[in-house]
């Protein structure tokens, strides 16, 4: 399996290659080739199988002849058994036809875990075969960030810097930033916001010299292994609802477009998805965009929830190259224009494209909090900001025949006082994570200019050219 850039300008990747790039050198996203399929009587094959059983059938396309069997399987296995929960990724019934995937039993209680806790042990895997280090950028809106430090804490072959906007993550997510205590670990504030950590970023990406003088490497979703370890839960949920012989819709909170991305793989993949439902909170370049034709940034928000405050959507990158029919001239010109006139217009062909695939809505704070209110009362069930965004949206989008599954990206208590205002609950941190609170912080405060983070960077990075 080949991998290779939405801009077209860079060497095609085989997939260690790809998951050490992260971002391609022509500033572009790597994508498989071509999609792997999945028949029905191979998706049938699954039922009844466990998480990790699933997980090997799925990503075991993508990884190839690059990652042996026995080592892929081990790092799942290994992966999964850090999550609290037996089934990895439960689904709960919350009404008739209206499903939540809880993706929070993992060890910073986001959907992040899912996905990180792979990609480190992948990243390790391939830097111990090849002898080498790497230093690892990744911005974060609040939970990428500790997702990312648990994973890597520790780790030998890595040093971790994780850009997060001051002020503007929740209490607990700065804390799981910031307690970790291991010396391969960095907690940057920026002076900003979540835009700008990951224009920090890529701009760091796109600065060869810096790229190669400290073996840089990403963990954000702009990496094809976050994406790829996150189409699974799609397969196990719509799976255990019936499918492939009935089809399952997904409503999925979204910010960078990674989450809601992976659906659309497991589609392409041979999943027998109906509907792909885009919720957006205040920040809602995503609606607007499917409802104009024209993506154009205005500027962030605070909201309830704060991962979600974002407005360059990375991965809508790889669904414009898919909606032009993977013309890569197209997608240039259009992030070109992003980035010089902070908009640019979707062609009618592939906007059409786009339509068919997803159906998008937002949820105001107070429609938010309503949503939190009322679930509570009606199923006794405590949703997080993020996942309220995701029901109160799937539920002026459900379609009457077809489940839907809304994810429930985050654990409540990592957003405590807006669930409490909400409802009037105070959501516990699970006992086990009892002291984070308490814990002894660490962090360095930057201004959000591309040269002090470097220096920062190459000061503290082990990994030389
Ligand atoms: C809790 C939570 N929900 C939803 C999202 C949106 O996910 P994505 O960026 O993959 O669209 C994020 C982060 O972006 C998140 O942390
Ligand atoms: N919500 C995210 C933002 C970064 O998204 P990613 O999926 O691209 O890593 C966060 O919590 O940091």
């Amino acid at each position: 399996m080949q991998y290779i850039s939405t801009r077209g300008d860079a060497p095609a990747l085989g997939f260690r290659d790809a998951l050490l790039a992260g971002l391609a050198r022509d500033g572009g996203l790597y994508l498989p080739e071509t999609w792997p399929q999945l028949s029905k009587k191979e998706i049938r094959h699954l039922r009844g199988k466990s998480y990790q059983d699933v997980a090997f059938a799925v990503l075991s396309h993508f990884t190839g002849d690059e990652i042996p069997a026995d080592a892929l399987k081990s790092m799942i296995d290994e992966a999964y058994a850090t999550f609290r929960h037996p089934a990895i990724a439960p689904l709960v019934q919350v009404g008739p036809n209206d499903y939540v995937l809880e993706l929070f039993h993992g060890t910073t209680l986001a959907f992040k875990d899912v996905a990180m806790q792979l990609l480190a042990r992948l990243m390790d895997y391939v830097l111990a075969e090849r002898g080498e280090r790497a230093t690892i950028v990744g911005a974060t809106s609040g939970d990428t960030g500790g997702a990312a430090i648990d994973a890597f804490a520790g780790r030998e072959r890595t040093d971790v810097f994780i850009l997060f906007p001051h002020g503007k993550v929740s209490p607990v997510q700065q804390r799981q930033m910031t307690t970790s205590g291991h010396a391969n670990v960095h907690a940057v504030a920026v002076h900003g916001n979540f835009d700008d950590c990951q224009d920090l970023v890529k701009a760091m990406f796109n600065d060869v010299a810096f790229r190669e003088s400290v073996k840089l490497s990403g963990v954000n979703s702009i990496n094809w292994a976050r994406i790829m370890a996150q189409v699974v839960y799609y397969f196990t949920s719509a799976i255990s609802l019936g499918a492939p012989d009935r089809k399952v819709s997904f409503t999925v909170p979204t910010g960078n477009f990674g989450d809601i991305f992976a659906g659309y793989v497991a589609k392409r993949m041979g999943l027998p998805i109906d509907r792909l439902v885009i919720a957006t909170n205040d920040n809602d370049i995503l609606a607007r965009t499917l409802k104009t034709g024209r993506y154009e940034m205005k500027p962030v928000v605070a909201t309830t929830s704060p991962s979600m405050d974002i407005q360059i959507s990375s991965n809508f990158e790889r669904l414009l190259f898919e909606s032009y029919g993977r013309d890569s001239a197209a997608v240039r010109s259009a992030m070109s224009g992003l980035r010089q006139s902070g908009a640019f217009e979707i062609q009618p062909e592939a906007l059409k494209a786009i339509r068919r695939e997803f159906k998008a809505g937002r949820a105001t704070q107070k429609q938010v909090a309503e949503t939190i209110r009322a679930t509570l009362a009606e199923t006794g069930y405590l949703l997080d900001p993020h996942t309220a965004t995701g029901i109160f949206v799937a539920s002026k989008n459900a379609k009457g025949t077809s489940p839907m599954v809304t994810l429930a990206t985050a654990h409540p208590a990592k957003f405590q006082a807006a669930v409490e205002s909400a409802c009037g609950i105070h959501p516990a941190l699970p006992s086990w994570m009892g002291d984070l609170m308490s814990r002894e912080e660490h962090f360095d405060l930057l201004e959000p200019e591309l040269k002090a983070v470097e220096a920062f960077i190459s000061q503290h990075a082990r990994a030389k050219a």
